[in-house]
């Protein structure tokens, strides 16, 4: 496990990226700000919309809005691949389909910082071991609470799972409404995005692709 957890900045390469140093894995080294930059930042975002910092009601909103970001984003602060550290193997032999469906999430797109909001239904086909079922919906969090396109997400989960848990295949699909889309610029509102990512025997096999399609369709009726 060790060998997996790499602690380095996120953004640091100098023109020399590999698939390693901008691993997923990563529990990303931040370079943040001091309290005081962030709160005078935000104070500059509130001049921007126009109205008056001073008012009563906006005092505290910097400090608020400092905290509130700790939280959206404390994902850059935790390792998933340590979620999965912890495995099961006593499971009567079981080693077919294990789908968590509407693993809900909000994150925040790269592009815009405004929200995505969707759900997340991830399968995996166990080879001999198991993992803890909220291990996968702490997977889909931690990634949701970074700056995301929801490609990435989809992939990042998919692979941290193959990488970790070293199952058979995994199957990810994630449904999401991107606020960017819906609250400006196009404003379309209630357009769901999906994306896939199939690793393993889901990428290779196209009936246990199928077979995940159809269990997820079932739950919807
Ligand atoms: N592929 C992908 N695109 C995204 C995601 N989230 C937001 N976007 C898109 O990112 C694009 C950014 O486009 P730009 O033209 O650089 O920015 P923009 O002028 O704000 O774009 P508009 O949203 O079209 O006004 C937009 O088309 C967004 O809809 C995502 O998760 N995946
Ligand atoms: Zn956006």
């Amino acid at each position: 496990m060790d060998a997996i957890i790499k602690n380095f900045p996120p953004h640091a390469d100098k023109g020399e990226a590999t698939a390693e140093k901008n691993s997923y894995m990563d529990k990303a080294v931040t370079d943040r700000p001091s309290q005081e930059e962030v709160e005078n930042a935000v104070r500059t975002l509130l001049r921007w919309t126009g109205d008056d910092i001073n008012r009563e009601g906006l005092i505290e909103t910097p400090k608020r809005v400092a905290k509130a970001y700790r939280e959206m984003f404390s994902g850059y602060d935790q390792c998933p691949a340590e979620e999965l550290g912890r495995t099961f193997e006593e499971v009567q032999g079981y080693n077919d389909m294990v789908l968590i469906k509407d693993i809900s999430f909000h994150s925040h797109c790269e592009h815009h910082m405004v929200p995505i909001i969707g759900k997340a239904h991830v399968a995996y086909l166990p080879d001999g071991k198991v993992v803890g079922l909220s291990k996968i919906a702490r997977v889909v969090d931690i990634f949701a609470r970074r700056l995301q396109t929801q490609e990435a997400m989809t992939a990042q989960i998919a692979h941290v799972i193959q990488d970790v848990l070293k199952p058979r295949g995994v199957a990810v699909l994630v449904e999401a409404e991107h606020m960017c889309m819906a609250m400006r610029g196009i404003r379309k509102q209630g357009s769901f995005t999906l994306t896939t990512t199939f690793t393993g025997a889901y990428r290779e096999d196209l009936q246990e692709q199928a077979r995940f399609m159809t269990m997820l369709r079932d739950k919807h009726g």
